[in-house]
């Protein structure tokens, strides 16, 4: 497959390296610097593009992949504000996409986890709920895609949880969200449940970014034979 990374930073050089031991080929690696590049780009020399750049970029890539109907894998967190109008975007122009704020395989699993057990803790009113994620110095977004995510599942299934907040709070309606940043932590996220008699947590956590690359890998092989905005459930199928 001939793939067009957009941000050619830790993730970007990470899937490179992966989509090459795959016998991929990469078209063109854009960053901040060599954007006007892609004035000079073929669409037809594209299958796909993987855009693991910044928040303030992703939704003006996808839009330029649609517009030249080029399948789009969207790793880039941040940007959530952005994604109603860029669903209606890619819909109302034929294109297709897939954001994810975490592709590994092992947090897909833990999204399902946390789902499983917040439903469960949905009727113990003893246990106080909150979540905490630690990622490295130069992560711009706080709370991480991943926390969100699972702030989103778990609110799904405990009602008396209405919206989160990205600090401590003791508000019975508020999901607390800690934000750690510490060098080198590629991505941990822990769920605590705690009662005056015991705690129940539940923790992931990334030992490097390579499961991340490979499961954005694995998406763009499979996103251009899909059509529209597509998901991980739709991926994953389970
Ligand atoms: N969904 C997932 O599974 C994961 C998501 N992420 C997310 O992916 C994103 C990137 O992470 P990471 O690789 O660690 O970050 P880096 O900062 O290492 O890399 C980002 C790259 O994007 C480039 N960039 C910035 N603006 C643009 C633009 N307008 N067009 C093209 N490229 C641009 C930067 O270029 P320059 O160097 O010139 O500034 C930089 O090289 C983050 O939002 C992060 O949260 C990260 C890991 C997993
Ligand atoms: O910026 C990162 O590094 C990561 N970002 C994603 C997020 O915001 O959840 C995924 C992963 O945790 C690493």
């Amino acid at each position: 497959m001939k793939i067009l990374l957009l941000g050619y930073g830790k993730m970007g050089q990470m899937i490179e390296k992966l989509a090459l031991d795959r016998n991929h080929s990469i078209v063109a690696k854009i960053n901040v610097d060599n954007r006007a590049d892609l004035g000079s780009l073929s669409a037809d020399a594209v299958d796909v593009a993987i855009d693991f750049s910044q928040p303030s970029a992703a939704p003006d890539n996808i839009k330029w992949c649609v517009n030249h109907q080029i399948p789009v894998v969207v790793g880039t967190t941040g940007w959530a504000s952005h994604k109603a109008e860029v669903d209606q975007y890619c819909i109302d122009n034929g294109g297709t996409y897939l954001v994810a704020s975490n592709f590994s395989i092992g947090v897909n699993i833990f999204f399902k986890l946390n789902k499983f057990l917040a439903k469960l803790m949905n009727s113990q009113s003893d246990y106080e709920v909150s979540m905490k994620e630690i990622h490295h110095t130069h992560k711009l977004d706080a709370p991480s895609g991943t926390a969100i995510t699972l702030a989103e599942g778990l609110m799904e299934n405990i009602q008396t949880k209405t919206k989160w907040v990205n600090q401590a709070s003791d508000k019975p309606e508020e999901l607390s969200i800690i934000s750690e940043r510490v060098d080198p932590a590629p991505g941990t996220h822990s769920i605590q449940y705690d009662s005056r008699i015991d705690s129940i947590k539940i923790t992931h956590t990334a030992h490097s970014r390579e499961g991340f690359a490979m499961g954005a890998l694995l998406v763009a092989e499979w996103l251009p034979n899909q059509k529209g905005v597509k998901t991980m459930e739709d991926f994953l199928q389970f």
